[in-house]
């Protein structure tokens, strides 16, 4: 070692130990802002000038409190920032921290302007960044809950060498007590090259991904990664994510590699510490713009828009608070799955849905068959649904209104009723507004005769007028009080007019598949199906428009039907939505083929449709195998490139067995060797007894082991996949080979396919 080295791991070793103290300091100030909290809790509700604003207040000072309690424990920041230039750098993290709301920050959070640099700045693209620190953390071994065990410099100015430091702990780069540096010995490659370990290095493009803990740090080039230098294993120092070079994504690096194959026990966490630029522009869009992002499996459309709510929350707190943000999930199980992103992220309040759950009038209590549901949610039902309120209102002739008045009696004209009618029709306001708006012209025509007569009168007159009951019981008549349940219902049970309202949108069978055979005694005694809660939704839309979000968020949105994408459009109209979804993993029967169609249906016809195509999830081997199914989808989609080159990926016959549950037991002990959650995915109809198989042979109930019917496994990962009987997953629907393509896709680490019959690809 030089003199110039032992300089350097001198100076990096002292910046350790001051990075250290300074997140002891850290520990310290957001213990104080916690206590803070809690006491603003007390003290706010009490100096709130009324009733209201304390409970406004209150609120707003409870979910902080609570939000800063619900924290996990972890380290404080991730990373830090050097500006070319200016003074200490900016530590990065999840939260700001600072010892007085007015002080200025120990930590900068995340999504702050200033933090943007820290995902976007590359030497290309330098953003005033001198050096970009990432921090390495172990379980703490000084009583802490973390240990600060390894860090690493980018030197975004061309020259500088990158380097990484890490003390021999738990966790950290280097044996025990020893102190390791890595300069930038691979520098082999220019500007924008990048060197993996036994591969060439990737020529200038500055495209490439880069095996785990085997990147070699590129001097001035795009990306300095973590050194592949002895006593530097990738579990130590973090390493680094490029910039986007030259249009290209490049990630490099231990951080991202250790954070990719860490064992996948439990909920879904963040990734503040290690998102994409590519993934970053989509957090950061504008709020006013909609966006849909179209990924690959394990591309991180999930992620992304977790951060993305996050990201707008932090920046139109007051917009965002008013206006509302829901998260709408494809079930209970995956809303589980996400359900401690945002919390970690600092954001508790956020409502995270179903769409059932979001329109659900009643239970669920029929179910139809599939013929019927498809109609139903076909997006011609919204016209039939239209006509069938609009032909509730009298467009013809009307009844005179004759309105006493002591010894007078005030008349509109039959005709004049029906004049009124089609101009608040022309004018297409919701039903219920429609049905204000003609009471309202009534009375304005009775106060215009009885002004001119005896000159201005009294509010009270007119409130008497407004309520008379030749004024209601006209408006009754020409435009009647209406209950979604009620029209539905004589909608499917009359077939005269469902005939009315589908004439010309649904031929005859349609008709037939949507009528019910038995209706029921009344409305109230309907057993609705899920379809018909959408449908509700629908009428219930066209009668008054429901309270609005200001963002959503919808996952797996390739999934919605027409008659669906409308009922989140309903609630968006003023606001913007975020998209994320993969064509080819669209199950159901209504499934979307192509955005632009399913945007139009979700009232955003304009968003822009973003490919991620970075695969942080499947590694290639299953990854390949996945895309043959692919090939068979039809679906146009841009494939994704695993960012993993391990992984592993077996196909097990069981030979001469009918049933492969007993090749199943043993691929599910075998997967127990490794670390990691266990996916049993199996068609729905054989979950229970690949179940019992493994109740009996001892290996569940075990928290390491999930058995789970291919229709949930949706948006879930596991470390390994045991996917039981292709075949019979396939066949289970009409998007069997779809849904085969989502179960294929769950795995992190290892996916065993076992089947008995032949393979369907
Ligand atoms: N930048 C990143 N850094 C670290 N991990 C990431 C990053 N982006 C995504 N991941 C991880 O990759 C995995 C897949 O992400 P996610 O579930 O968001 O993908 P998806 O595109 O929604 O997948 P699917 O279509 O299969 O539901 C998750 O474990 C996620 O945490």
């Amino acid at each position: 070692m030089t003199s110039a080295d032992l300089t350097a791991r001198e100076d990096l070793t002292a910046a350790l130990h001051r990075e250290r103290a300074h997140h002891d300091v850290c520990r310290a100030a957001l213990a104080a802002m916690i206590e803070g909290a809690d006491q603003q809790v007390v003290v706010g509700e009490d100096v709130s000038a009324s009733g209201a604003d304390a409970e406004v207040l209150g609120y707003g000072l409870r979910s902080r409190a609570k939000a800063l309690h619900e924290l996990p424990e972890g380290p404080l920041f991730f990373g830090r920032l050097d500006f070319v230039g200016q003074g200490p750098g900016h530590h990065i993290g999840r939260l700001r921290i600072s010892t007085h709301p007015a002080a200025p920050p120990l930590v900068v959070d995340w999504r702050a302007p200033v933090s943007r640099a820290f995902y976007q700045a590359s030497t290309r693209d330098p953003q005033g960044v001198a050096i970009r620190r990432r921090f390495g953390w172990a379980p703490g071994s000084r009583g802490d809950s973390t240990d600060l065990t390894g860090m690493e410099d980018e030197y975004l100015t061309v020259g500088e060498p990158a380097a990484s430091v890490g003390l021999g702990e738990p966790g950290g780069p280097g044996g025990p007590g020893e102190v390791s540096v890595a300069g930038s010995p691979a520098g082999s490659g220019g500007s924008g090259e990048v060197s993996v370990a036994g591969e060439p290095a990737v020529p200038g493009s500055g495209e490439g991904y880069l095996a785990a803990g085997s990147v070699g740090a590129a001097r001035g080039g795009a990306v300095g990664g973590q050194s592949a230098a002895p006593g530097v294993p990738p579990s130590g120092a973090e390493g680094s994510v490029g910039g986007a070079a030259g249009g290209q994504v490049v990630v490099a690096g231990g951080l991202l590699s250790r954070e990719l194959e860490r064992p996948r026990v439990g909920p879904m966490r963040d990734i503040a510490a290690t998102i994409q630029p590519e993934q970053d522009d989509l957090v950061r869009a504008a709020l006013a713009d909609s966006v849909c992002v179209q990924g690959a499996p394990g591309t991180g459309k999930t992620a992304v828009g977790l951060h993305r709510a996050a990201y707008l929350l932090y920046t139109h707190p007051q917009r965002i608070r008013r206006g509302g943000l829901l998260i709408l999930g494809p079930n209970r199980t995956f809303l589980s799955y996400i359900a401690e992103v945002l919390p970690a992220l600092g954001e508790t309040g956020v409502r995270q849905s179903t769409l059932r759950d979001e329109i659900a009038r009643h239970p669920v209590k029929g179910e139809d068959p599939d013929t019927t549901a498809a109609v139903k949610h076909d997006g011609r039902m919204a016209e039939v649904l239209r006509r069938a309120v609009y032909g509730r209102v009298t467009t013809g002739p009307a009844q005179e209104v004759a309105v006493p008045d002591g010894s007078y009696r005030w008349r509109v004209a039959g005709h004049e009723v029906a004049g009124i009618v089609a101009g608040v029709l022309a004018e297409e306001p919701p039903y219920e507004v429609g049905r204000e708006r003609v009471r309202s012209r009534i009375v304005r025509r009775i106060q215009e005769r009885a002004e001119r007569r005896a000159g201005a009168l009294p509010a009270a007159w007119l409130r008497r007028i407004e309520r008379a009951r030749a004024v209601s019981a006209c408006v009754d008549a020409v435009w009647p009080k209406l209950r979604p349940e009620e029209v539905l219902a004589e909608l499917l049970g009359d077939r005269e007019e469902l005939a009315r309202a589908a004439d010309g949108l649904l031929d005859e069978e349609e008709q037939a598949a949507l009528g019910w055979s038995r209706p029921p005694r009344s409305p109230r005694s309907a057993r609705w199906s899920a379809a018909d809660l959408v449908l509700l939704d629908e009428i219930g839309g066209l009668l008054e428009h429901p309270q609005g979000y200001g963002h959503v968020v919808v996952d797996e949105a390739q999934d919605l039907s027409p008659m669906e994408c409308r009922a989140i459009a309903r609630r968006v109209r003023f606001g913007s939505l975020t998209v994320l979804g993969d064509l080819a993993q669209g199950t159901t029967p209504w499934a979307a083929r192509s955005w632009p169609v399913q945007l139009a249906h979700l009232g955003k016809p304009d968003a822009t449709v973003v490919p991620l195509t970075v695969g942080f999830r499947v590694p290639g081997a299953v990854l390949a195998l996945a895309d043959r199914l692919l090939d068979r989808l039809g679906t146009d989609v841009p494939r994704a490139r695993s960012l993993r080159r391990d992984g592993a990926l077996r196909i097990r016959r069981a030979d001469g067995a009918a049933d492969p549950v007993a090749a199943v037991v043993t691929a599910v002990r075998e997967a127990l060797a490794h670390e990691g959650s266990v996916g049993v995915v199996a068609a729905d109809a054989e979950a229970s007894h690949v179940r019992e198989a493994l109740d009996a042979a001892g290996l569940t109930p075990s928290p390491r082991i999930t058995v789970i019917p291919a229709t949930l496994v949706k948006g879930l990962e596991y470390d390994h996949v045991v996917a039981v009987e292709p075949a019979a997953i396939a066949e289970a629907e009409p998007r069997g080979l779809n849904r085969l393509y989502v179960v294929l896709t769950r795995a992190v680490s290892r996916l065993d396919v076992v089947h008995a019959r032949a393979l369907p690809w």
